[in-house]
């Protein structure tokens, strides 16, 4: 992991002079209220639960023009990038707990940092093995959202910091044949289970063989009212498709969560594009997690490219962050460590967006919706006009 690029973010600070360098974020990564994201002060005791444990930690704040009638709605969002603690070969068990140690340290300091509101990243309790299609032992992580051991540590957890906690997980059905699906459960800040949502689009691509293990949810897009706002989760290669994120926004969202597990070489360059531009749109604030580090598995498996098998998918990336419905977007996590990325939010800035842009007044809804509807049907005919002249 050592030799990793660290961050675009740390380059541009090295290398481009200052009076440049402030041009170069504002145009990269947009102001807040005319100015750069600032940056929040990190309390000791996080600060000396990230230097015990190896993670590291970055805050920041993105604010709202004050109101007559309104208040701010001020909320702290966390989300945290982490890699395993085991080896993939070391017993189910033990990997699992491995994790949890380290998960358990970062809520901490979220919890002393105020965090309200906190995301972990996709299917956070296990490896990423779904690039393997071995059922075993990787089923075994699979767990009930409800009474599974990880769901109950969350819970224990979002009690112990009045947290509302989003656990995105392998989840086994037991109700329904035991099959397992891509979830992510919200955990309300009484440790209360508040819901579930499922993994909408399912990748084929790369290495990526989810659809060996689990299908695409039948749950929609929904939204969690939680005491500190309404929350949805687009749950990783969702994030490429607009109409998912579309739909948490006309559900009401104002936070969407993109817990992710995604590799350089296959989509880095569209990482820092695709959920600033959702939140943008949609004028919502969006927490995009990586999961961080590279997973090496016991068995060889082949991409079905002709390229020689091989026993990782490649390198998580990390760089998780938050976009603004303003268009800002705070500073990223690394490439290469476990992490905590918080952001002070003041929710109004949702509303303020779609009163100065009215993107959701001048949608023609009803024109996308009469052209999807035409387009499903198996005689359906493209719109093209061909120009006479050619032959
Ligand atoms: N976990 C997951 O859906 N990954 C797919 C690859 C990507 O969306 O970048």
């Amino acid at each position: 992991m050592s030799k990793q690029f660290k961050s675009v973010q740390e380059t541009l600070e090295k290398y481009i002079p200052a009076e440049e360098l402030s041009e170069v974020k504002r145009i990269l990564y947009g102001y807040n209220r005319g100015q750069h994201v600032k940056s929040i002060p990190i309390c000791q005791e996080a600060l000396d639960l990230a230097n015990k444990n190896n993670f590291e930690i970055v805050a920041s704040k993105v604010e709202a023009e004050p109101e007559q009638l309104r208040k701010p709605r001020i909320v702290r969002l966390g989300i945290i990038q982490n890699s395993i603690g085991a080896e993939t070969t070391a017993p189910v068990q033990d990997q699992y707990l491995a994790i949890e140690a380290k998960i358990e340290k970062m809520i901490d300091a979220a919890g002393a940092m105020g965090v309200n509101v906190l995301c972990l990243q996709e299917t956070w309790h296990m490896p990423f093995a779904f690039c393997t299609r071995e059922r075993y032992p990787w089923v075994e992580f699979a767990e009930s959202a409800t009474t599974g051991q990880s769901i109950k540590f969350i819970q224990r957890m979002a009690r112990k910091y009045n947290m509302v906690i989003i656990s995105p997980m392998l989840e086994r059905d037991e109700v329904h044949a035991g099959t397992i699906h891509n979830t992510a459960v919200v955990v309300g800040n009484n440790g209360n289970i508040i819901g579930k949502s499922r993994k909408n689009h399912i990748p084929r691509t790369g290495d990526f063989n989810e659809s060996t293990y689990y299908m695409e949810s039948t749950l929609g897009h929904p939204v969690f009212e939680t005491i500190y706002g309404k929350i949805g989760i687009n749950i990783c290669y969702g994030r490429h498709h607009n109409l998912n994120w579309l739909a948490y926004g006309l559900n009401g969202a104002e936070i969407v969560f993109n817990p992710s597990a995604t590799v350089g070489e296959l989509s880095e360059p569209m990482w820092g594009v695709e959920a600033r531009n959702a939140a943008m749109t949609n004028n919502y604030f969006v927490g995009s997690i990586n999961r961080v580090g590279t997973e090496y598995f016991p068995n060889e498996f082949t991409s079905g490219n002709g390229k020689p098998a091989h026993k990782d998918f490649g390198h998580f990336y990390g760089s998780s962050y938050f976009s603004s419905p303003d268009n800002c977007c705070t500073p990223s996590l690394s490439r290469v460590s476990d992490g905590l990325n918080i952001s002070e939010v003041d929710l109004n800035l949702c509303q303020q967006v779609k009163d100065k842009w009215n993107f959701q007044m001048t949608g023609r809804y009803e024109l996308y919706a009469k052209f999807l509807e035409d387009y499903i049907k198996p005689n359906y005919q493209p719109n093209i006009i061909r120009d006479p002249s050619m032959k």
